[in-house]
C-alpha cells in the first residue's frame, strides 16, 4: 500500500450530541458553533443528530419544516465549506410536494449538496404503559437507499429506527462501506435496551464502522432523547461514546484495521449468495 493509500485509510470522525431547543436559529447556531470546534480537532468527516433544527415529535415537524435547499441546509453547506468537512446533516424536517420527510442532508468539503436520504422506515411503535410514537401520522417514507464517496471510503446513511433492519446495513456493507451512519433519537425505554446493541450488531454482521449521533438529553421536552452517541468498531467493540449531555464524540477510523479483521474472520466472503442474498430494488 504506497504512503498516500495509507495515509487516506485513516480519518478523524467527529459525533456532534447536539442540545436541541425548539428555537430553531439558536440550534443552526449551536450546530455551526460545533462543527467548527470539531474540525478544529481535525475532523474529516462530521456527523449531526435525528432532527437537529427542531424538538423531535410529530406535533413539531410541519412547523419546523423546510425545503431543501433552505435555512438549514444553508448553513449546513456553509459549514462544510468554511471547515473543509464532509458533513452528514442530522436531520431535518423537510418539506417536499405537500409531504413530510425526516431526511437527512450530506454535504462535500466545498458546500455541495453529495445527497439526500429520507428515512426509509418509519418509526411507529407502541409499547404499552411506556412509548407510543408513530412518524407515519405526519411523515410519509423514503424509498432509495443513501451512499456516498469519501476520499477515505464509502458512507451509508440511515436514521435512527433505520438501524434495526439488518438488511439495508447488509446492502450498504455489499454496496462497499466502511462506515454506516445513523444520526438517531432513541429513547428512555428502547434507548438502554437496545441502542447500543443494534450498533454493535451491525458492526459486527458487516465487519465494519458504525457511527450514531443523538440529541443530548432534555428531561423538559416531550420526547426525551436518551442521548450515548456512540462509534463501534469492526470488531464489534465501542471505541467512542459519551453520556446524556451535550458533547462531541471523536473517534479515529482506519480501515486497514477494518480489512484485517475481515482477513481474520472471512465472513463477508463466506456469504452464500448462492443459497440467500439480499439486493438492492432501487438505488441512486
Ligand atoms: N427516532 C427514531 O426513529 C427512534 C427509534 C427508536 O427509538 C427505536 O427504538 O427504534
Amino acid at each position: 500500500m504506497s504512503t498516500l493509500a495509507r495515509a487516506m485509510s485513516k480519518f478523524r470522525l467527529a459525533v456532534i450530541q447536539l442540545h436541541v431547543t425548539n428555537v430553531k436559529r439558536d440550534n443552526l447556531s449551536k450546530a455551526k458553533s460545533l462543527i467548527k470546534e470539531a474540525a478544529g480537532q481535525g475532523s474529516k468527516l462530521v456527523v449531526l443528530p435525528e432532527c437537529f433544527n427542531s424538538p423531535y415529535g410529530t406535533g413539531f415537524f410541519r412547523e419546523y419544516a423546510e425545503k431543501i435547499p433552505g435555512e438549514s441546509t444553508k448553513m449546513l453547506s456553509e459549514a462544510a465549506k468554511e471547515n473543509e468537512v464532509y458533513l452528514i446533516g442530522g436531520s431535518i424536517p423537510e418539506e417536499d410536494g405537500g409531504k413530510l420527510y425526516n431526511t437527512c442532508p450530506v454535504f462535500g468539503p466545498d458546500g455541495t449538496l453529495l445527497m439526500t436520504h429520507r428515512k426509509i422506515h418509519l418509526f411507529d411503535i407502541d409499547v404499552p404503559g411506556k412509548i407510543r410514537f408513530q412518524e407515519s401520522e405526519t411523515l410519509s417514507p423514503g424509498s432509495a437507499f443513501s451512499v456516498f464517496e469519501t476520499p477515505f471510503c464509502k458512507v451509508g446513511v440511515g436514521i435512527c429506527y433505520d438501524i434495526r433492519f439488518a438488511e439495508l446495513a447488509q446492502l450498504y456493507s455489499k454496496m462497499g462501506c466502511g462506515l454506516l451512519v445513523y444520526p438517531g433519537a432513541f429513547n428512555m425505554t428502547t434507548g438502554p435496551a437496545h441502542w447500543e446493541l443494534l450498533q454493535r450488531a451491525r458492526a459486527l454482521d458487516n465487519q465494519l464502522y458504525v457511527a450514531t449521533a443523538s440529541p443530548a438529553r432534555d428531561e423538559t421536552s416531550s420526547y426525551v432523547a436518551w442521548g450515548h452517541s456512540t462509534v463501534v468498531n469492526p470488531w464489534g467493540e465501542v471505541i467512542s461514546t459519551t453520556g446524556s449531555e451535550e458533547a462531541v464524540v471523536y473517534a479515529d477510523i482506519d480501515l486497514q484495521y477494518m480489512a484485517e479483521v475481515r482477513r481474520q474472520i472471512p465472513v463477508t466472503v463466506q456469504k452464500r449468495d448462492d443459497l440467500y442474498a439480499v439486493n438492492p430494488v432501487t438505488e441512486r
